[in-house]
């Protein structure tokens, strides 16, 4: 196991479907008798090549026609689930995408009965934690959103939060104002995407139109001195995914990550995979890459691994146990040997 690896952390920005690694699709594609348009995973992972967030997407929707049923979902979470805890992920707050399954024709309930059967084994298993954040897709309509929201709340859809994903540009947050009112009003807790390919006047939506608590990608805050002095002050976490953005273009490559700078201004950062099996990396290859491009001490390390607990959505004692657990990965009890 790696030192990073080793590292206890949190992941706050993962897309459930983003886990779908290509030879899944093509497993659950035999099972299920659909035909593919590649010939093996091969071929399907040569086509992760991308010009932006768009032609991500389209990649991204096509292959969620192999999860038909409660069992496909349970053996996605599982798989996911595993993997983060070799990456040291102790708990994760899991987005995933209602309405990218129920235009298929998949219920709500297959979708989130099956993620908590995979989640709920992989506890069991591992000692890993979960929470499920439902994500509405703002390239739709805000009425479909709103029907989403009310039949996870029927259902009793066991969700922490929600957020807002899918493309920016073009699709403001301020659309949106009535759907996070509501989940507010349901007890929700509420994220969202913005400054991802959006400006900062999309981060401003998202928190004064969505009253958003964490950021999801927010890197573009850079673009305005005043909106870093505020998510400085107001502590306000970014949910950063360092290789999704060298991925997509958001920025040229891993050395012009903004990163160093949203560090430097005291802003509450975390760093996190978004769609791994896209991107070229899992939490744990997320950190290595940051750790080498900017060649970070273990000091920042940890610290970006407490921002996480911090940002959770956990109750105090469990983030007090967390935290604990990275002071011991940082300063080992004398005797004790740090991992290589
Ligand atoms: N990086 C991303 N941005 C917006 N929507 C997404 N859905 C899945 N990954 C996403
Ligand atoms: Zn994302």
């Amino acid at each position: 196991m790696t030192r990073i690896a080793a590292l206890p952390k949190v992941e706050l920005h993962l897309h459930i479907e983003g886990t779908l690694e290509p030879e899944l699709v093509f497993e659950l594609a035999r099972e299920n008798g659909i035909d593919l348009p590649y010939r093996d995973a091969e071929e399907l992972r040569a086509r992760y090549a991308f010009d932006d967030l768009q032609s991500f997407l389209e990649i991204y929707y096509e292959n969620l026609v192999v999860l038909r049923g409660r069992r496909d979902f349970a053996r996605l979470a599982h798989a996911y689930a595993t993997r983060a805890h070799a990456a040291g992920v102790v708990h994760a707050e899991v987005f995933f995408d209602p309405q990218a399954h129920t235009v298929r024709g998949v219920t709500l309930t297959e979708v989130v009965d099956g993620l908590m059967d995979g989640f709920e084994r992989a506890h069991a298993e591992l000692g890993i934690t979960t929470g499920l954040i439902a994500c509405f897709l703002r390239d739709r309509p805000v009425a479909e959103a709103l029907s989403t929201l009310d039949e996870l709340l029927a259902v009793d859809a066991p969700i922490i939060g929600v957020g807002l994903d899918s493309a920016e540009v073009g699709n403001p947050a301020s659309r949106f104002t009535e759907v996070f009112d509501r989940a507010s009003r349901a007890g929700l807790r509420l994220v969202a995407h913005a400054g991802e390919e959006g400006g900062p006047d999309s981060i401003l939506q998202a928190l004064d139109d969505l009253a958003v608590e964490r950021v999801d990608h927010g890197i573009r805050s850079v673009d305005d001195p005043r909106l870093m002095s505020r998510l400085a002050d107001e502590r306000t976490p970014l949910t950063i995914c360092p290789l999704s953005n060298v991925h997509l273009n958001a920025v040229a490559d891993i050395a012009s990550h903004p990163l160093p700078e949203l560090i430097e201004a005291g802003l509450h950062v975390t760093i996190n995979s978004d769609d791994p099996a896209y991107f070229g990396g899992y939490v744990d290859q997320n950190y290595a890459a940051i750790v080498d491009a900017f060649d970070l001490d273990d000091q920042t390390v940890a610290r970006l691994a407490h921002n996480s607990v911090d940002a959770s959505f956990l109750d105090t004692s469990r983030q007090q146990e967390i935290h604990a657990r990275i002071d011991e990965w940082l300063s080992p009890p004398s005797g004790g040997r740090p991992a290589d």
